[in-house]
């Protein structure tokens, strides 16, 4: 059986990224594809990487027929998707890649994204889309709250970690470097080749990073009592990509046993041999995440490093992967594609 799939906002990064994947994908097929700025244009001629492919012309979200789809991907701004989804007809299963469901407490919404959010009742309904953690809710699932990328690459490393009680839950560090697409397609000054290409500099310092709302919701829930850990993202001159470097105090070695054991069976997590720490270029394109662990020779702290590609495992194969369990696909399917190296 085929799947008819919208993709909103697929004139965006995450968008195309949606549109590369599923154009091998045995089971879905593109069914309409929208845009803002850009409605009425040829995909092929905003992305010329596509142009191999028979798609549909970019639309507006207005006038796709959803009576006509399966399942749609909001990839669209903050904010956007929360009316949009409380107005679809309720046939359409929505993985939504931004962050409108991801906080189950309207309050906290409200603190994070700086605006009351305007459908709380499906705040409730929505499945944080973290697949190897919630896949039994996500088959089930109407609507799927696509995780933050820097927040899916953290939690791949410290959750086994705070729910096996190895670490010290009050002194967790999170260093992150960030390729630019993770900031989106629209033109940014601060993302000029000129101001990007040979610097490397944080932002969002200080515990004013978004993700902090996600890291709270999802490590005080597994620890039982408040976790607030301390992230500090950087922007480096890569296109793709996110490697964390977490920095906690427990044995290094039951770190990395903990971590093998919970991912064993996982297809997409891999666990490096113990004192191996994985490189951003080797995940790349890829629903990979690759973690390694790494004593140190001041005893009582371990460094966990956590490599994914923003646009693949941590935004639209993610949500494939979650689409796939929706739909009742193997959970894989058209995602065992291996990074482009280098
Ligand atoms: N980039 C990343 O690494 C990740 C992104 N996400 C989330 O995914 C979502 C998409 O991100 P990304 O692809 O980077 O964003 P982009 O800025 O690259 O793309 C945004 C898309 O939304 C469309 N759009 C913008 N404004 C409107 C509007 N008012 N009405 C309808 N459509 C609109 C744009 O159309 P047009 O081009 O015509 O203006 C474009 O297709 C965001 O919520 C983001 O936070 C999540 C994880 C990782
Ligand atoms: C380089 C850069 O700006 N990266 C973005 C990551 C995008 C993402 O995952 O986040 P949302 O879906 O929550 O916007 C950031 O750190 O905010």
């Amino acid at each position: 059986m085929t799947y008819n799939v919208a993709i909103l906002g697929a004139s965006g990064y995450t968008g195309a990224e949606l549109v590369r994947i599923i154009a091998t994908h045995p089971s879905l097929r593109v069914a309409a594809l929208s845009a803002d700025r850009k409605a009425g244009m040829e995909m092929s001629d905003v992305y010329p990487h596509l142009r191999h492919l028979d798609l549909p012309q970019l639309c507006t979200i207005e006038e796709i027929d959803f009576e006509q789809i399966d399942l749609a991907f909001a990839a669209l701004p903050h904010g956007l998707s929360q009316a949009l989804v409380r107005d679809l007809p309720k046939t359409v299963k929505v993985v939504d890649l931004g962050a409108d469901f991801r906080l189950r407490d309207p309050k906290k919404y409200e603190f994070w994204y700086g605006a009351e959010h305007v459908a709380p009742e499906l705040q409730k309904e929505a499945v944080y889309g973290l697949t190897e953690f919630y896949r039994d809710d996500i088959k089930n699932a109407r609507l799927v709250a696509g995780t933050g990328c820097n927040a899916a690459t953290v939690q791949f490393a410290l959750r086994p970690l705070i729910a096996g009680g190895l670490i010290d839950l009050d002194d967790i560090i999170c260093d992150l470097k960030n390729g630019l697409s993770g900031a989106g397609r629209s033109v940014k000054e601060n993302m000029l080749f000129t101001e990007r290409a040979t610097n490397v500099e944080g932002y969002a310092q200080g515990g004013k990073h978004r993700h902090l709302g996600e890291f709270d919701q999802e490590f005080s829930a597994i620890a039982g009592r408040p976790v607030e850990i301390m992230f500090t993202p950087h922007l480096v001159p890569a296109s793709r990509g996110i490697l964390a470097s977490c920095y906690v105090k427990g044995d290094a070695a039951a770190i990395h046993a903990a971590l093998e054991a919970q991912y064993k069976d996982e297809p997409f997590i891999v666990v490096l041999p113990f004192g191996k720490a994985p490189g951003m270029g080797h995940v790349a394109g890829s629903n990979f995440c690759h973690i390694g662990v790494v004593g140190d020779r001041k005893t009582g702290r371990a460094l966990v490093v956590s490599t994914l590609d923003n646009l693949n495992k941590g935004s639209s194969g993610q949500a494939v992967q979650n689409a796939n369990l929706m739909l009742g696909l193997p959970e894989t399917e058209g995602l065992m594609l291996s990074p482009v190296f280098p």
